[in-house]
């Protein structure tokens, strides 16, 4: 039944072995985009199993499969800038060190790229590991800064804007979800074929480990200035010292090796993402009629913009 179509939805765990292996004898795979994981620097805290099954035995489970896949697939999957942590680099490149996570979620997505680097060296898999940058964009996560922020302000609930603890602005390399897609697609597209253990090419296929950012830091509190602005409404806003949660004071990515090896190239600045955020939220949750009424004419420009593709 799998075979007859080509886009299909089958909804399994990562740790479903069974599951996954039948996936894989039905359909044989050449490429993996493997997203799943448990997300969030925060959310680490409270619930740290979740990381563990999904992060490290829900990979380890995928790459198992993979590499008994007959032909094994060429697997790109989602890192984090987080794994960079504590560094004080500025911008961050891949050279640089990764051993200092700052949280549970950051120490999980660096074992897995130590565990890929495993799978590539013994059983000859091509492997490509994105460090992504705070994504953002339409259909989002309702637990990061940028949707929730939005929903706080509407409410006129007061949002906490985190500073450093040497009182300095927190600042991010805001990707926006679109550049996000094409970095994966050419990602897919470089990747090489998987060779085998032992490898039927000189050796095995490559580990590639690449930034996808958006390479300009913004500072927290202008995400709250932009969002103030296409909403109409001021921010109630608890400046306070970052806790100690698991978050980082900034992140900027380097994106040269992605430009160089898959012409990576982000194109949407903050302002202009979170136009396209807004836009979709307000209409995702029906609430237009309400911003309208209040609305300036920034908003009636950003909703009297042209629908546009988004990913
Ligand atoms: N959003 C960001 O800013 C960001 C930044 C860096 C890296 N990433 C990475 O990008 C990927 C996608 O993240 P997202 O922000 O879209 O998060 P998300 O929570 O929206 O998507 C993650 C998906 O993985 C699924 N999943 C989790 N554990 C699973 C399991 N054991 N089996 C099957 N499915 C499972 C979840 O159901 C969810 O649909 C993740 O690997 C995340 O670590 C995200
Ligand atoms: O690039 C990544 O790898 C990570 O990106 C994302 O993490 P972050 O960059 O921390 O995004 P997010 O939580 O939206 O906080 C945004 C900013 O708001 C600040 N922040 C946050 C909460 C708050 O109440 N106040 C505040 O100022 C906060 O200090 C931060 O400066 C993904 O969630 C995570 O899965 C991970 O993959």
């Amino acid at each position: 039944m799998l075979k007859k179509h080509e886009i299909f939805i089958v909804e399994a765990d990562l740790n479903d072995g069974p599951m996954l292996t039948k996936l894989f004898d039905v359909v044989p795979f050449t490429h993996v985009l493997h997203l799943a994981a448990q997300a969030g620097v925060r959310y680490a805290m409270q619930n740290p199993q979740s990381y563990v099954a999904s992060n490290i035995a829900g990979f380890v489970n995928l790459l198992e499969i993979s590499k008994a896949a007959n032909p094994q697939p060429s697997i790109v999957w989602a890192s984090s800038s987080s794994v960079y942590g504590l560094n004080t680099e500025n911008p961050f490149s891949e050279l640089h060190r990764t051993d200092q996570p700052a949280s549970l979620y950051a120490a999980t997505k660096k074992a897995g790229e130590e565990i890929a680097h495993t799978y590539n060296h013994i059983y000859g898999l091509s492997l490509t590991g994105l460090r992504f940058f705070t994504v953002y964009g339409p259909w989002g996560r309702p637990d990061m800064a940028y949707f929730f922020f939005t929903k706080d302000i509407l409410q006129g609930k007061t949002i906490d804007v985190y500073k450093t603890v040497d009182d300095k602005e927190v600042a991010r390399d805001f990707t926006y979800i679109d550049d996000i897609v094409k970095g994966c697609l050419g990602a897919l597209d470089t990747a090489e074929k998987s060779t085998g253990s032992g490898g039927k090419k000189k050796g095995p296929a490559q580990l590639r480990i690449y930034n996808l950012g958006n390479t300009s830091p913004v500072p927290v509190g202008n995400l709250v200035s932009i969002l103030e602005g296409l909403l109409n409404s001021k921010a109630k806003k608890h400046v306070i010292k970052m806790p100690r949660n698991g978050d980082v004071p900034y992140t900027h990515a380097n994106v040269s090796l992605a430009l160089h090896d898959f012409g990576y190239k982000p194109t949407t600045d903050l302002a202009s993402g979170l136009r396209k955020f807004v836009k979709w939220y307000v209409s995702y949750y029906g609430i237009e009629s309400r911003v309208k009424k209040e609305s300036s004419n920034n908003y009636k420009n950003m909703m009297s913009q042209q629908p546009e593709e988004s990913a």
